[in-house]
């Protein structure tokens, strides 16, 4: 009988998810197994929502945002109870290797499949970049190049009104979407979770700027480093600026994914399968100094994220110059 690798998505879902399915989907193919779609992520594998997924049913969605196998965040595979539940579906749909793509929270679920004997391999999907084992993960930089498209909007109106704009925008307890899009969308200061911030000297630069005639603020606020809304009150109250919060919220995880988030997933995909193939589990793809790599689950999860310090210290001279 034809060998059957299952696929899901979990988590939140990330521009990209769709070109790793395609690709999954056709290495699979071409490697003379057949795919079962596992519809939103753990819940739907506990539930058996599995069903055959073709080649002609990936025509057309590498560029599209979202995924076609929809996903979910479920607690009950949290629990042994749950698992369990999940790994009857597998044997009962005879699947004998699963690809799981998503994020940090989605791989230790691919761990616990893997450690229940299912051999599985993760594809890091999450806009936040918050797995250390890989330099990107996928969605990424599409929420980036978002953030940078909004930036430039949000900053027209704030001009013209001399206003400070304060983004917020995502990244989980990781900085490094409003480090990216800060950098590439020219923003005056980014506050981020792993650099201490003071509220007063951002206000005090702001203001001398103003004094010296530039009228152009753009504050960026990662998620995990607090509230935009907060920063904003603080300017207008502590430093009588026109500030207005701006939350960019989920737009930042839609749309059509950029051409190198399709490309990572793309190559990301078919090494997944390549594993597979060779019965090998329990590993997660990702890409390093741009090679694709592959990496023990456990071990990728043990490693600490490391900041790009030297991508802020760019920043920083930008910012500290900006008049
Ligand atoms: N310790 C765990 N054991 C088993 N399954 C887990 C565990 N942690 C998370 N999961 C599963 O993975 C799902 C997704 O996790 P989470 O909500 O952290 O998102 P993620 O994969 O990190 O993606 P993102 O951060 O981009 O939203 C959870 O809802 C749960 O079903
Ligand atoms: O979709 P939800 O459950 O509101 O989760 C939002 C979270 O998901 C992410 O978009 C991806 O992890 C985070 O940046 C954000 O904190
Ligand atoms: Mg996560």
């Amino acid at each position: 009988m034809k060998k059957r690798i299952g696929i899901l998505t979990s988590g939140g879902d990330t521009p990209g998810m769709n070109a790793g399915i395609r690709s999954v989907v056709m290495a699979a193919d071409a490697a003379g197994f057949s795919v079962m779609g596992i519809t939103k992520g753990y819940a739907g594998l506990i539930e058996g929502r599995v069903d055959r997924i073709k080649t002609e049913d990936v025509a057309g969605i590498v560029e599209k945002g979202g995924t076609i196998l929809k996903t979910a965040r479920c607690e009950e595979f949290k629990t042994q109870e749950g698992q369990q539940k999940a790994l009857q579906v597998i044997k009962a749909f005879d699947i004998s290797g699963v690809v799981v793509i998503g994020g940090d929270g989605s791989f230790q679920g691919a761990k616990v499949l893997s450690h229940l004997g299912v051999p599985t391999i993760g594809i890091p999907g999450t806009i936040d970049n918050d797995l250390a084992y890989t330099d990107f993960t996928i969605g990424f930089d599409t929420a980036v190049n978002g953030v940078v498209g909004e930036m430039s909007r949000i900053r027209d109106t704030m001009n013209s009104h001399e206003r400070v704009g304060v983004i917020e925008v995502m990244g989980n307890k990781c900085g490094d979407i409003a480090l990216y899009a800060g950098i590439a969308g020219g923003a005056e200061h980014i506050i981020i979770p792993e650099v201490e911030f003071d509220i007063d000297y951002i206000c005090d630069k702001i203001i001398g700027n103003r004094i010296k005639g530039n009228m152009t603020s753009i504050v960026l606020i990662a998620e995990g480093a607090g509230k935009g809304e907060a920063v904003a009150n603080y300017m207008r109250a502590k430093a009588k600026l026109d500030a207005k919060a701006i939350v960019l919220g989920y737009i930042q995880r839609g749309g059509t994914p950029s051409a190198a988030d399709r490309l990572r997933a793309t190559s990301m995909g078919m090494r997944a399968v390549q594993l597979l193939e060779k019965g090998i589990g329990n590993r997660v793809v990702g890409i390093r100094d741009n090679k694709i790599i592959d990496e023990d689950i456990d071990e990728a999860l043990s490693k600490e994220l490391i900041f790009r310090k030297d991508l802020y210290d760019e920043f920083k001279i930008m910012s500290e110059n900006m008049q």
